[in-house]
Formats: structure tokens, C-alpha cells, sequence
């Protein structure tokens, strides 16, 4: 049997510290007592460890940001980053079946992963320092992936290694229709990865930390740690354990971070909501209000656009989605939130920053792999004028009779798991 290679957290384990302080060891990165270097070296040669690409692109080790960055707002992205393997067939096969796709590609994706290299992708006027806190393995597909991501302006932090060891994988199946279905892998971060790999300071300008639901109830330490930083937080509820997924804990949860991304599915699961679309967004403007000092929430609402509801508790905004023909679906909502996290953090209107947000989710459908399609601010631009009128239809209409709501919900219930995220 081929002998493993040790990694860095091997060594970490074997000489009882943490992986980032075998990484100032290793990089010189900061002082590590004495003792501790005593340690670690003797476990470097008991492991006999020689520092992978894994190990080269830890938080110290990475490459020196570039100067220009340093003055632009930070985005920190905590979550998956995998392969996906996408699948493109007619329809969803049933059990038994055995079918052909039309072609298995493999791509970048992981939703942290995608709403980073999409708020990356915006650049000037809103361009950001854009981070990736995440966990790979140390395979080949884990160096590709970090590559891809330096090359799309993402500086990812591999802040853990996957329990199987390489990248994380998904399996994305696609339907001619561009609706999908995701099948992925466990994935694992904790608030005690972030606490041992990063060193929260106050920053000179705004700063975001945005977690993924999947990680929320494990990341609640960070989220105060962040908050005491004076860094804003956001979330995007895709992913939240089914322990969150009630009324109080939305409450809560709105109440804990500054800006909370949710599609209709997962509003509807928590509220247990089966009114047309725009009778729902009334009750939760409703039940919003209610709720004292929480933060701003978007409602996104896949070919329908979002809504905003400002933390002020001001009127809601509703923004239209670009008319497109869909080709995938797949992280369409990671993309609204990275655009609009971008524009967000430059101080731009909700209403600005949800515009763009919702052409540049549109964008990503056009394209196949949930980064088919990055979107420049140029691109956004340019689509935004003439979405205002060519949308129109698509938008709520609030004053139409009930026959037009019941149409437009009827038409979403339909489209069921198609709505984008
Ligand atoms: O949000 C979309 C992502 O979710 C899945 O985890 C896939 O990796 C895909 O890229």
C-alpha cells in the first residue's frame, strides 16, 4: 500500500498545536515559543513533512497580497469551495434508471466558493479584497482549485483539510429546462477552524465576514468575535440545519447579523407559508417589522427578482431579475449575494446594490457551472437599463387582483425546485 503523505495538520496533531501555528513556524510568520518550535520541529522529522502546495498556500505561506487591494473593502467568505461534476441530461432520471448524459463536465464551484469569484468579479468601481476561508485536501484537484481561484482574485485560506482529504465534491445534475439538482458532500468548518487560523483585527475600512447556513450554528462565536472587530457579518441561509430552520431561530438569526440572503424555498419551509407570492412577501414584511433591531434581509425569488427589507423598516424594495434564456440555475443565488455584497460594502443604495445583484444572478443562468458566467461591473451595467422595462412583467404586481397573484404563485409553485437559490 502507498504510504500517505504527511500534511501540515499532521504535523499539527502530532506536535499538539494548531495548524496555523505550524504555519508561522514553517513561514516565519510570527514568534512561536521556544518550546512549541521544539515540538513541532521534532514532529516535522518524525513525519518526515516536506510543505505541499496545501501547505505552501496556508494563510501564512500564501503569496503577499498585491498593494492595491489593501485599500479596497474586504470580503471574507467562509465555506466550500469543490469540483463539481455536472451532469447534463433531459430529465431528472427515476430510481433504476439508467440513463446517458449529454456530457459530464467538471467545474469550480461550492457556494462560498461561488460568491466569492463573483464579488471578485465585479471590479471597478466596486472592486474588493476578496478572501475565501475554506477547507481542501491535498490532491491535485485541491491545487487546481486554489489555482483557478487566485486566477478568478480570490485569495483562498485553506483553513482545514477535508476528513477524506482531497477537495469536496458535488454532483450537479442539470436538465434541459436549466433546473438543478445537487448532491454534495459533507463538509466541515468550525468556529475553533477560524479561532485557531485567523487573527480578527479592527480594519481601517469596511469589512465583511459572510458565512454559509450550513456553517451558522457553528459559527455563532465567530460572529460575535467579527461583530467585536467591528466588522459587519452576512449570511446566506442556504444550507441551515434543520435545528434553525423554525420562526425563533429566523428571529434570532436576523437579530445576529447584519445582512441575511434567503430564498423563497427556505422562507416558506420556516414559516411553513402556502400563500401566493405576494400575499408571502406580505406576511413577512409583517412578521419583520416585528422584529427589534435585526438586520437588513433580501428575499431572492429566482426569475422574479428579489425584495429587500431594509433594517431600518422603511419600505421594502423590489427588484426585477433580467429575462433570460436559463441554461443552469446552479448558483444563481451565490451570485446575487456576492454582487451584492460587493456593492454593499462600497456604500451603494439596497436598492443599487440589489439591481445589480439581480441581473448578475440572471447572468450566471446563462451559462452552464455556477461560474459559467462572471459578470463584470461593465456587463451589469449594461444590462441594467433595459431590464427595467424589458422585466416589467415579471415583477410583483401588488395592486393587481388576486387572480394575477394567484397566477404569478402558481406559475412559481410550478417551477418548484427551479427557483433559483
Ligand atoms: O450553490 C451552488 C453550489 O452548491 C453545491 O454545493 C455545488 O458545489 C454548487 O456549485
Amino acid at each position: 500500500m502507498q504510504r500517505k503523505r504527511p500534511t501540515i495538520a499532521d504535523v499539527a496533531h502530532a506536535a499538539g498545536v494548531s495548524i496555523g501555528t505550524v504555519s508561522n513556524f514553517i513561514n516565519d510568520t510570527a514568534v512561536v515559543k521556544d518550546t512549541t518550535r521544539e515540538r513541532i520541529q521534532k514532529a516535522i522529522s518524525d513525519l518526515m513533512y516536506r510543505p505541499s502546495a496545501f501547505a505552501r498556500s496556508l494563510p501564512g505561506h500564501a503569496p503577499r497580497r498585491p498593494r492595491d487591494l489593501e485599500g479596497l473593502p474586504r470580503l471574507l467568505v467562509v465555506g466550500r469551495v469543490s469540483v463539481d461534476f455536472l451532469c447534463r441530461v433531459d430529465v431528472l432520471p427515476h430510481r433504476d434508471d439508467r440513463i446517458t448524459a449529454r456530457h459530464i463536465e467538471k467545474a469550480l464551484g461550492g457556494p462560498a466558493a461561488n460568491l466569492a469569484v463573483a464579488a471578485a468579479g465585479i471590479g471597478a468601481p466596486f472592486a474588493l479584497d476578496v478572501e475565501l476561508a475554506t477547507a481542501v485536501g491535498d490532491d491535485p484537484e485541491s491545487d487546481w482549485a486554489l489555482a483557478e481561484l487566485s486566477k478568478l482574485g480570490v485569495h483562498a485560506l485553506p483553513i482545514r483539510r477535508t476528513f477524506n482529504n482531497r477537495l469536496s465534491q458535488a454532483i450537479v445534475i442539470i436538465e434541459l429546462n436549466g433546473s438543478r439538482t445537487i448532491i454534495s458532500e459533507p463538509f466541515e468548518l468550525s468556529e475553533f477552524d477560524l479561532t485557531a487560523n485567523m487573527d480578527v483585527q479592527a480594519e481601517a475600512r469596511p469589512a465583511c465576514l459572510h458565512i454559509e447556513g450550513f456553517h451558522y450554528e457553528s459559527m455563532i462565536g465567530s460572529i460575535d468575535r467579527f461583530h467585536q472587530a467591528g466588522w459587519k457579518v452576512s449570511l446566506h441561509s442556504a444550507g441551515l440545519p434543520r435545528s434553525s430552520r423554525t420562526p425563533d431561530a429566523f428571529v434570532e438569526m436576523v437579530k445576529r447579523v447584519d445582512l441575511t440572503f434567503i430564498n423563497d424555498v427556505m422562507l416558506r419551509e420556516i414559516f411553513d407559508l402556502r400563500t401566493p407570492l405576494a400575499t408571502m412577501i406580505q406576511q413577512i414584511r409583517d412578521t419583520l417589522v416585528r422584529i427589534k433591531q435585526r438586520g437588513t434581509v433580501v428575499l431572492t425569488l429566482g426569475e422574479f427578482g428579489a425584495v429587500v427589507f431594509p433594517r431600518s423598516g422603511g419600505p421594502q424594495i423590489e427588484v426585477p431579475a433580467l429575462p433570460v434564456d436559463r441554461v443552469d440555475a446552479t448558483g444563481a443565488g451565490d451570485s446575487f449575494a456576492g454582487i451584492f455584497l460587493g456593492l454593499w460594502l462600497h456604500g451603494a443604495s439596497l436598492e443599487e446594490a440589489a439591481r445589480y445583484a439581480a441581473i448578475g444572478g440572471s447572468l450566471t443562468t446563462t451559462a452552464e457551472g455556477a461560474q459559467g458566467h462572471v459578470a463584470n461591473f461593465e456587463e451589469l451595467n449594461a444590462a441594467l437599463t433595459p431590464n427595467k422595462t424589458m422585466a416589467a412583467d415579471k415583477a410583483i404586481d401588488h395592486t393587481a387582483p388576486d387572480t394575477n397573484s394567484e397566477r404569478i404563485s402558481a406559475k412559481h409553485r410550478r417551477r418548484g425546485q427551479e427557483i433559483v437559490q
